[in-house]
């Protein structure tokens, strides 16, 4: 794989004559930890749908995990890609209990039962609930939890085949402040710990990169505008174009904050 997680080169994704995403070429090796940054209809989701192997390309080259998008049975691939997003919470079944969720998700389910779980499984699966602050939900329905409860309990289901790419679609959005933050030092302290799987955070908000995450990509209108170390990309001139307004871009310790200039 050659340390090598994550490699696009030209890709285009096209829906009805418009380009979704245009041109990407990004590469996220072993022990990376990126965040990806574009304002609304930027392609951040479509850029994660072919990274997850959940979309083909109209043009352009895919590898993930080493494996060619197109060359190998996705079904294959999956289990090895942790994935959390809005469109997951979509696809659960009213009255599904956390602990399934997050347990079925070893194999690939969203809390339906076709295999049978072992005792492992079952402690893997609250371990990471607890892991996440969330462990005394496991028997609650997954609807009727808030925003920033489920947040936290699809990241622990993504967590859970031990994935070696981990790829989260606006893990931020709609959380309070205190939610916010302690989301953004759950994820730093993840970032933090070697053994963890390369990471892909989609973001909005400058203020929502974890300390400890390395790399950006800034998206502007399906297109990459720059990628690469945080240091070298986060500048006024990168975020203010990819924005569409004149930014003020400041660095405060290990934290990020942008404002109109
Ligand atoms: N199936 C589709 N057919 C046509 N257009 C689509 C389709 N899916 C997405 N789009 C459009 O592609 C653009 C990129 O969408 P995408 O969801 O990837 O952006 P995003 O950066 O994730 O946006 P947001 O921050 O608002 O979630 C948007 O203009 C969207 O309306």
């Amino acid at each position: 794989m050659d340390g090598r997680v994550l490699g696009l080169n030209g890709v285009t994704v096209r829906r009805g004559g418009e380009s979704l995403i245009e041109g990407v070429d990004w590469s996220v090796l072993e022990g990376e930890r990126w965040v990806v940054l574009g304002p609304n209809g930027a392609g951040k989701t479509t850029l994660l749908n072919v990274a997850s192997s959940q979309l083909f390309p109209t043009e352009g080259r895919v590898e993930i995990l080493g494996e060619r998008l197109g060359g190998v049975d996705v079904f294959e691939l999956r289990p090895l890609i942790g994935y959390a997003g809005a469109s997951v919470s979509g696809r659960i079944e009213r009255g599904t209990p956390v602990l399934d969720l997050v347990v079925s998700a070893a194999y690939g389910y969203l809390g339906r039962f076709r295999e049978e779980y072992g005792t492992p499984d079952y402690g893997r699966a609250r371990a990471l609930l607890g892991h996440w602050g969330v462990a005394d939900l496991a028997e609650r329905d997954f609807h009727t939890l808030s925003e920033g409860e489920r947040k936290r309990v699809l990241i622990a289901r993504a967590l859970m085949a031990d994935p070696e790419l981990l790829l989260l679609d606006e893990p931020a959005a709609g959380l309070d402040l205190g939610g916010r933050e302690d989301l953004v030092r759950r994820l730093s302290k993840l970032a933090a710990n070697e053994t963890a799987p390369a990471l892909v955070v989609v973001s909005h908000h400058v203020e929502e990169i974890p300390p400890s995450f390395t790399h950006g990509l800034l998206l502007r209108d399906g297109r990459v505008v720059q990628a690469g170390p945080l240091d070298e990309v986060m500048s006024a001139e990168n975020l203010s174009e990819t924005f569409g307004l004149p930014l003020k871009v400041e660095r405060d310790g290990d934290r990020w904050t942008a404002k109109a200039a």
